[in-house]
């Protein structure tokens, strides 16, 4: 039995009794043309700006203004060392070592080159093994990899999928793939939370399997990062990489994460895309012809960063770093428990919600299947002011925030949908 209560009463004193509720005035809040705030559930999409991401960008506008090229080294924060005064916070988030963490490119760049170093085809070993419903830039990335090392993209790849009229990946299929095809993938690469369902992988158990049949494991987590308790370190991953404009709200097209396993922080016989960035700090302005990988996740670096996006990163982070992970993931719990609570009371006949019902197992995200709906639907809850995605063919995703949503948030939500749906 759930202790959650309808009501909205119960709402307003579940926001009053939250310890995180002084965050969410510092974010901004978009409005209607009536000045209300938006219920805004796409945080899994583009998070929302925190307030003082102004100041973090404007002091590098103006040290630019001020300094020109002696920022470089003159700035407040140094552009030439700025990505490193992202990584201890950034290994936080999704729990790993700071050597293993580095900040730099954009998500789908970022798989590629961790391809390039961990997708490593024979002619015997070469698929990749990919969920079904991958977010279709994963899979098109996976799909050119095959067909640059001269494979057939479809023959290339194997799908783990849902068993028939389920919308959830099951374990014991993918121990059935890979002790039937295990000896012939080269590459499992997993969306560590699934962008549609929402489910959760347990990625320790997946790198488990993998590596027990020789495969290379890595995950994309761009749903996962800032959202759930990734602990990147101890999945034992080979790899994984994940945005910042989602839940790291670090707005727009914001420069994307990487991460690569200590165990191959000192490996000099990884393929490897490099560029000055990968060169050893001491020496890359000697401006030398032989080139001294850095070690870690840094030697993955290609170019120069663009601070202007960092320093968004930065002041979401120093938030993050503030409230602490857990806390973080504690509260999120308890506000898409008390969602799918409030959901449930709209009966079967009405709604299922896709996402595993256990905690464990996903974010803060539900996925909701609405019955006999289309989208029109999504289309009225954003003429009320409820700002939801729709993924076809069927589903509306929301994500309330821990960092901004409130309870009283999640309550008018279901009421509107209550509406809606009658
Ligand atoms: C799982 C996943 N992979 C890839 C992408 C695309 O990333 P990008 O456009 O930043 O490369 C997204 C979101 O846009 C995503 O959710
Ligand atoms: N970056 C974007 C730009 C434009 C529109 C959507 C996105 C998304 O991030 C979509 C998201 N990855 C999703 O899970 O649907």
């Amino acid at each position: 039995m759930s202790d959650y209560k309808t009501g909205l009463e119960y709402a307003l004193q579940q926001d009053q009794n939250d310890e995180l509720k002084a965050y969410r005035s510092q974010f901004h809040i978009p409005k209607d043309k009536q000045g209300n705030p938006w219920i805004y559930m796409t945080g899994n999409s583009l998070g929302l700006q925190p307030k003082q991401t102004k100041a973090y960008v404007n002091q590098e506008l103006e040290d630019w203004a001020n300094l020109g090229v002696e920022g470089h080294l003159e700035a407040k924060n140094p552009w030439l060392h700025y990505h490193e005064s992202l990584t201890e916070s950034m290994a936080k988030v999704v729990g790993a070592k700071p050597i293993e963490v580095i900040v730099m490119n954009t998500l789908t760049a970022n798989l590629h080159f961790m391809m390039v170093s961990f997708y490593k085809p024979t002619k015997t070993r070469y698929k990749i093994l990919i969920e079904s419903d991958a977010f279709p830039s994963d899979k098109y990335a996976v799909e050119s990899q095959l067909r640059h090392h001269g494979f057939d993209d479809k023959e290339g790849l194997i799908l783990w999928k849902p068993r028939k009229g389920e919308e959830l990946l099951n374990y014991e299929d993918l121990e059935s793939i890979l002790d039937e095809q295990g000896n012939d993938i080269a590459l499992i690469m997993i969306g560590g939370v699934n962008y549609y369902t929402g489910q959760f992988f347990d990625l320790k158990h997946i790198t488990k399997l993998g590596h027990k049949h020789g495969c290379n494991v890595g995950f994309d987590c761009a749903h996962g990062a800032g959202n759930v308790a990734l602990n990147l370190h101890d999945s034992g991953a080979d790899f994984a990489v994940w945005c910042t404009y989602k839940y790291l709200n670090s707005g727009p097209g914001s420069l994307a994460g990487c991460f690569v396993h200590e165990r191959h922080a000192h490996r000099k016989d990884l393929n490897r895309f490099t560029g000055w960035w990968s060169h050893n700090k001491q020496t890359r302005f000697n401006m030398r012809d032989d080139f001294d990988q850095l070690p870690g996740a840094e030697g993955w670096q290609l170019s120069n960063p663009p601070i202007l996006s960092m320093a968004a990163i930065k002041g979401s982070l120093d938030m993050f770093n503030d409230v602490g992970i857990d806390k973080l993931i504690a509260k999120s719990k308890k506000l898409t428990g008390y969602f799918e609570f409030l959901l449930n009371q709209l009966g079967e006949d009405t709604i299922k919600i896709i996402t595993p019902s256990n905690p464990k197992e996903r974010g803060c995200q539900l996925s909701i299947q609405v019955k006999n709906a289309d989208k029109t639907l999504h289309n009225k809850l954003t003429e009320v002011g409820i700002i939801s995605d729709w993924r076809e063919p069927d589903v509306i995703r929301c994500a309330p925030v821990p960092l901004y949503n409130s309870f009283e948030d999640v309550y008018r939500l279901v009421e509107k949908l209550k509406g809606i749906t009658r």
